[in-house]
């Protein structure tokens, strides 16, 4: 059916400028989303937005126009635990993208058997109130536990203020573990106080933990211009991703994060935002291990 866009809905930037920054070789997107069409892959019902369509060719041809040569396409909350715009998009990459996927603690072993032989290696828990309603902890323990022996890993989407509750539950889980977008920061803080201090000692404690360093658009209170009219800077949000990435350089990704869900005051043109990366990742090292050698470890371990 047709499915009326949230009041207010920033639709992805058409016609993305060329980056300047030229990606290394095997360049991973390493979080993005694919969007319905709804005609086709309804939005879920318990969904807290509905967004625009954005398919599987839109995002290759994002990928392609970007110099990127894989995605891992993670499932948004507007298709809740319906894995099939995601699953199709997978079918559709020619073994360039992998999936991470929302499941219930009532999904069959046929049904993550289906989802691993499409390229899912992982499963999402997300903590962020406005966009799903808390699932219970014992549900996600049972999932880690069925999820396990497939090898997979666990994407977590959580916001700061709520990192001192889920600290243990986080620190006990036994899989990998993925953060996305640094648990949200608040940038207005000292990238050097106890705020920020509490995610780098979660990354210290468990060599298990990666984090995505993406999203400088959706935390910066500053905005996309610098001082100097740059575009796209968000001076505010570097020195946070500058010293994950060089406190961890081998568990670190980064991903556009197309089509942008839920952006209120701008919407970035991705070109500029790859054109971002070289100020979090300052060398052509860490810029390859951002890239490539850390997303191809996690999604793509058996090699290109
Ligand atoms: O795309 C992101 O990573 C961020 C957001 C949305 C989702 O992840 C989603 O709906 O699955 C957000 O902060 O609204």
């Amino acid at each position: 059916g047709d499915f009326e866009k949230t009041p207010g809905w920033l639709d992805w930037y058409d016609g993305p400028t060329t980056p300047t920054f030229q990606l290394p070789a095997g360049a991973v997107d390493a979080h993005c989303h694919v969007f319905g069409p709804g005609g086709q892959f309804p939005f879920a019902p318990e969904r807290k937005y509905t967004p625009c369509d954005a398919s599987a060719a839109q995002l290759f041809a994002l990928r392609d126009h970007l110099g990127f040569a894989r995605n891992v396409i993670v499932q948004a909350t507007c298709h809740g635990a319906d894995n099939r715009a995601l699953v199709d998009a997978l079918n559709r990459s020619e073994g360039r993208a992998r999936g991470v996927a929302t499941v219930r603690r009532d999904v069959t072993d046929a049904q993550l058997a289906e989802l691993d032989a499409a390229g899912v290696r992982g499963v999402r828990f997300n903590f962020v109130k406005r966009l799903v309603d808390r699932v219970p902890t014992d549900s996600l323990e049972e999932i880690v536990e069925r999820i396990t022996p497939l090898g997979w890993h666990v994407v977590i989407y959580f916001e700061a203020e709520d990192l001192p509750d889920l600290y243990d539950f986080f620190s006990a889980i036994p899989t990998d573990v993925v953060v996305d977008h640094m648990g949200r920061p608040d940038v207005t803080k000292d990238p050097d106080g106890p705020e920020f201090d509490l995610f780098l000692r979660f990354m210290r404690e468990n060599p298990n933990v990666w984090t995505k360093v993406s999203c400088p658009e959706r935390l910066s209170v500053t905005g996309p211009r610098a001082l100097d009219g740059e575009q796209h800077a968000y001076t505010d949000v570097v020195p946070f991703a500058r010293r994950v990435v060089e406190q961890f350089p081998d568990r670190v990704l980064w991903g556009t994060d197309w089509p942008h869900p839920n952006l209120k005051d701008h919407m970035p043109d991705d070109g500029l935002l790859v054109d971002y990366i070289p100020q979090i990742a300052t060398t052509p090292e860490l810029q390859r291990k951002l890239l490539v050698d850390n997303p191809q470890r996690l999604y793509w371990p058996e090699g290109a």
